[in-house]
């Protein structure tokens, strides 16, 4: 049994183009799993291994890597207390379109390196990440790279850290030389400097005495940081008080480490991953402060027998219970489902229970990821992030477990889908190919949707953003060897209804032998406030206040699944309802005529009828954008956005530009990247995510609602 304490389960993100790939890419370097340096702009990578990923240079989906550090060491090599910790790395993408392998990333680590550039510091996705770190209560050490580049400033990015993500940043290093003349750092709980060989491509380094010109300046940031931590460890502040020569390397280690794994504090440290620098300081601090398994809370779940919580620890001898964070189809072994072993041990060839399909299920093989390679291995346990091969079903977030004791894991937060692009197949052999490429597509990614589009019988597929569908459907061409045609991406609306109201729908047909009838009485209109509150993440609040048998128990089912399925379809413009709120409370039945068919049916009409009465509305999707602009461009910028309908939240300046946060419909952001260079001769840019969904102004809605009903087919 390994020793969970040595196991590190950590994640890389930043904003685009920080370096996590270089990054990544040198740590399997020094670790010794790789031996050439592949660079990203070469599509050399090997955590970008998708073909996508190699001709954009950007970092898609999330790949688990799996190495060993040994640490401690004297100067890089090892000694008679050197351990060696095994590593679970989860390389998580940058575009704001793919939030979603951030969030998935964030509800399995332990710990992450959150990465900034040293010369652009806190960007518009560094704050969303840290917002997701925040969710899970991810503790974090931060790295600041690019010390190379040249405006890189190291002490400039630690301010921003505390004055925009509002952490308690501390330097736990100082660089030696910057820009090209970066050579290293001073560790201010050695009070030494490491220099990396540039001979041996950052493979060794060298520790000097603090270079005398920083000694000053050292004393007083080492000062800072013991006063920082002081109060974790009551020996350590007294002995700050007292007598500060006394205090230990060790002591030091301890507290960094229980005020990091309580988020007191984000510790900080610098280097240059594609120069070779700083990479091994920030793999030792890894092991130093970062959680293991064991450090974090006991994971919670809902037995669903008794509706109770129950949690789970990290201890091999625990029942298993696992989440699955990742499905992959990988070209040499097909489906990989990647997991995150919570507790418990699972044996290669052995049975796990899906809670949600309620079937168990036979894992022929577990496999672990090294770099290019995947190594099978005979079994998993608790605190360790594997892949599975022979799921039959699976999906992104379902809960794993031993049949006898089950438990249904939290669930990872999935933002909304705002943009939809309908498409068709192009030939008759497209047909069936399609539909199986978009349901596998669908399994992998939990922010990718699909549903039909009643009228035209098109299908519309839903997702978080242009590139997340232009990337889809560039992976139906090459992975399934699919074409289609595809319409412009569209708004993703939704509908919603303002009012309360009552309805009775009955259904009565007659067409000799065996006739159908049903009969319900029902409350119609949004779902409560409360109910929204406590069910986060569903939409229909359905609630049987039946008495008296008016309706049979065994046709209920029937009437909430009609309503349920009328739900993909709004009455307005065909957009799905956001949520509704149905209160079933009297009706009839015919004990011949009636079957659960007839209810089924009953409902469905009964939803159309009754959502016209409860003044449905049209809700558009709000963004949150963010513009960066140099001063001269502001009011051209903010008068734009006011054309685009935006509210303006809020301006501030952040290393000599402007910051303009707005919220804007999306149906107002099309074209605005262009639009944005033009005004700002390419030197603003933007970011932008979902905020919230909110009532279309009546012109607009119309406008929406025209287009839907007076057209047979989504042009192109
Ligand atoms: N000068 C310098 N360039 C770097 C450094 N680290 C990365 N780069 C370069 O920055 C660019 C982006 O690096 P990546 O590693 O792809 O960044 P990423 O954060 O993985 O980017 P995405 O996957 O697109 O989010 C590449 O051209 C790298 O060579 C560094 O320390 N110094």
């Amino acid at each position: 049994m390994a020793d969970l304490r040595l196991q590190r389960n950590f994640g890389i993100a930043a904003h685009i183009d920080a370096g996590k790939t270089t990054t990544t890419e040198r740590i399997l370097r020094y670790t010794g799993m790789i031996h050439k340096i592949g660079e990203v702009h070469d599509g050399g990578a090997t955590t970008d291994w998708m073909e996508q990923e190699k001709e954009r240079g950007i970092t898609i989906t999330s790949a688990a890597v799996s190495c060993q550090w040994q640490f401690p060491t004297v100067n890089g090599k090892a000694d008679a207390n050197t351990k060696k910790y095994y590593f679970n790395i989860i390389d998580t993408p940058g575009h704001v379109d793919f939030t979603v392998e951030v969030e998935r990333s964030m509800r399995v680590l332990d710990g992450l390196i959150a990465l900034f550039s040293a010369v652009d510091g806190v960007e518009p996705q560094s704050e969303t990440v840290w917002r997701q770190a925040n969710r899970y209560k991810v503790p974090r050490i931060g790295f600041v790279n690019k010390m190379d580049r040249s405006g890189a400033d190291f002490l400039n990015v630690v301010k921003q850290v505390k004055e925009m993500l509002g952490a308690k940043a501390v330097p736990l290093q100082l660089p030696i030389g910057a820009e090209d003349d970066f050579k290293g750092v001073v560790d201010l709980i050695t009070m030494k400097g490491v220099i990396w060989d540039m001979a041996t491509e950052g493979m060794t380094f060298t520790t000097i005495p603090v270079p005398d010109d920083m000694k000053e300046e050292a004393e007083l940031w080492r000062a800072q940081l013991i006063e920082a931590v002081a109060e974790y460890d009551d020996k350590l502040m007294e002995k700050f008080f007292d007598d500060p020569n006394s205090i230990t390397e060790a002591e030091v280690h301890e507290a960094i480490r229980k005020a990091t794994i309580d988020l007191s504090i984000v510790p900080m440290m610098c280097g240059s991953s594609f120069k070779n620098k700083g990479v091994q300081t920030a793999l030792d601090a890894v092991c130093r402060y970062l959680p293991s398994p064991v450090d974090i809370e006991d994971t919670k779940g809902i037995n669903p027998d008794t509706g109770e919580e129950e949690t789970r620890k990290a201890d091999p001898k625990a029942p298993f219970a696992a989440l699955a964070f990742k499905i992959m189809t990988d070209p040499f072994v097909g489906r990989l489902a990647f997991f995150r072993c919570y507790s418990g041990h699972l044996d290669a060839g052995s049975y796990v229970k899906n809670m949600r399909s309620g079937k168990n299920e036979r894992i022929s093989r577990i496999m672990k990821m090294f770099a290019n390679k995947q190594n099978p291995i005979d079994f998993i346990e608790a605190g360790d992030i594997g892949a599975a091969v022979g799921f039959k079903e699976i999906k992104t977030g379902d809960t794993l477990c031993d049949e006898n004791h089950p438990i249904v894991l939290e669930n990872m937060f999935i933002p909304e889908p705002v943009i939809a692009i309908a498409v068709e197949p192009k030939t008759q052999a497209d047909v069936d190919k399609m539909g199986m490429a978009i349901a596998k597509l669908v399994e992998e990614d939990p922010t990718l949707r699909v549903n039909t589009d009643e009228d035209t019988g098109q299908t519309i597929l839903r997702g978080m953003g242009e590139l997340h569908l232009e990337i889809i459907i560039d992976r139906m061409r090459r992975e399934f060897k699919v074409e289609v045609n595809q319409g412009a991406p569209q708004v993703a609306y939704k509908e919603a209804f303002r009012k309360s109201i009552e309805h009775r729908e009955v259904l009565k047909k007659q067409s000799g032998g065996r006739g159908k009838f049903a009969d319900i009485i029902f409350e119609f209109g949004p779902a409560d406030e409360e109910w929204l509150k406590a069910n986060d993440g569903e939409h229909f609040q359905f609630v049987n206040d039946i008495f008296g048998g008016s309706i049979p128990r065994e046709f209920v089912p029937a009437i909430q699944k009609g309503f349920q399925a009328s739900m993909g379809t709004g009455v307005l413009a065909n957009y799905p309802v956001e949520n509704m709120k149905v209160r079933v409370f009297d009706g009839s039945f015919h004990a011949v005529d009636s079957d659960s068919m007839s209810f089924e049916l009953c409902a469905k009409a009964g939803f159309r009828e009754a959502a016209r009465k409860a003044q449905p509305v049209l809700l558009e999707p709000i963004m949150k954008v963010e513009v960066i602009t140099p001063d001269q461009y502001m009011g051209d910028v903010t008068g734009d956005l006011n054309r685009r309908r935006g509210m303006l939240e809020g301006m501030d300046s952040r290393a000599g530009a402007q910051v303009i946060k707005a919220k804007v419909p999306l149906s107002e952001m099309f074209g605005y990247v262009t639009q944005l260079r033009s005004l700002s001769s390419g030197r603003a840019t933007s970011t932008m995510e979902f905020s919230h969904y909110s009532p279309a102004p009546n012109n607009i809605a119309e406008e929406v609602i025209a287009k839907v009903k007076g057209k047979a087919k989504v042009e192109d």
